[in-house]
């Protein structure tokens, strides 16, 4: 019999299209080795996303494509997940200890986009990855009540710096732990980007492989002004399938394109309404607007979440679905939304900066 090649694997693992990547795991340059050794065939596959909840079907389905592959008596897969820091904005210094930024936006208020923020944070988690979230809705920071610590005023070790605030594995800080929740903030543009770019620095984040940050609804001054300033590697935008909000959302996916951040994929929330006493499905705000979007535009649908009483529920009592739920198809859609918005900023280019030494010349 002939001697297995390379090719010949690589071929069969080309034939896998990952959902989340949307395309073959070779050209993605996620296979990091392939060993022969007769039919002996050990394959390892580093993914640039946490995917705990999907190592095990990638497994069982790249095994039966190597397995597959005539003379393969015996296949071994190394899976595993590198989290690489991402190129962000030109002129715009990274946050110490984050590796990547990833921005919650949507075009007008109301369509869900804070507990779409906490949930996809905890999701990511879920998966494997070390979150922050920053809460910049300045007007309404929500976040405070959502993680469970309404009120909690964040530590400082030195007198200078602040340590962010834990919540379920979380670190995030906020607005909302520094004033009190019925205090009125009258923000003017300027005072909302200094204090908010003050309170991102200042804070101790620990190794962050992923920063979710929740912006002011709106594509104002402010959020362009915020957009401009913050570190960002990539943005999502969460939209109702209303036609308004849709309309509001493209504002959304053009404010980004202004200061070159790229639109990693848009959510639809709300986006169906199943009936909780007879299981009727119903498209309350109009169908496939986000799905029309992600055309018109060339951008993902990252997923899309129903309108269902237990997504506020949870919210409300201060432990999102992910935590209060892991187990529910909502977990399970937020994962898939998380793994998806984490694959497709792998597909970015990288920050090499850190690579490199800094090179002086001397004239001599
Ligand atoms: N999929 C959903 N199903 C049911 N209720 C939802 C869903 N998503 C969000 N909600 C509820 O809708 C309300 C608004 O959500 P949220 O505060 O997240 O929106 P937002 O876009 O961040 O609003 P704002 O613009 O005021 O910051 C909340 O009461 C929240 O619990």
């Amino acid at each position: 019999m002939a001697d297995i090649e390379q090719q010949h694997i690589e071929a069969a693992l080309k034939q896998y299209i990952d959902p989340f990547l949307q395309g073959d795991l070779v050209s993605n340059r996620c296979v990091k080795k392939i060993d022969i050794n007769g039919g002996q065939v050990s394959v390892e596959v580093v993914l640039g996303f946490p995917a705990e909840g999907y190592k095990a079907t990638l497994a069982d389905a790249l095994h039966a494509l190597i397995k597959a592959v005539a003379g393969v008596t015996e296949v071994q897969l190394n899976i595993s997940s590198r989290i690489a820091t991402h190129a962000v904005q030109k002129g715009v210094k990274p946050l110490k200890g984050v590796k990547n930024v990833i921005a919650v936006a949507s075009g007008k208020g109301g369509v869900g986009k804070s507990t779409t923020a906490v949930n996809l944070a905890l999701a990511l988690q879920a998966e494997g990855a070390t979150v922050a979230l920053l809460d910049a809705d300045i007007y309404g920071p929500s976040q405070p009540r959502m993680l469970g610590v309404p009120g909690h005023k964040p530590e400082s070790l030195d007198g200078m710096s602040l340590e962010p605030v834990m919540s379920y594995g979380l670190q995030s800080m906020s607005m909302g732990y520094m004033v009190e929740e019925d205090t009125p903030m009258i923000w003017r543009g300027p005072m909302v980007t200094q204090a908010l770019e003050q309170l991102l620095r200042d804070t101790n984040w620990r190794e962050v492989d992923y920063m979710i940050i929740d912006l002011p609804p709106g594509t104002g001054d402010t959020q362009l002004t915020l957009a401009q300033k913050i570190p960002v590697s990539g943005a999502v935008i969460v939209t109702t399938p209303q036609d308004i909000a849709l309309l509001d959302a493209r504002k959304g996916l053009k404010m980004f394109e202004k200061v070159n951040v790229p639109v990693l994929g848009v959510i639809e929330n709300m986006s169906i309404h199943i009936c909780s006493q007879c299981g009727h499905e119903e498209p309350i705000f109009g169908q496939g607007g986000g799905a029309r979007m992600a055309e018109e535009y060339k951008v993902t649908l990252l997923g899309a979440l129903p309108l269902d009483m237990a997504i506020r529920e949870h919210g409300d009592a201060g432990h999102p679905t992910v935590i209060a739920a892991p187990e529910s198809r909502i977990t399970e859609i937020y994962r898939d939304i998380a793994r998806r918005v984490a694959a497709q900023l792998s597909t970015q280019s990288k920050d090499y900066s850190y690579r490199f030494p800094t090179i002086m010349v001397e004239n001599t």
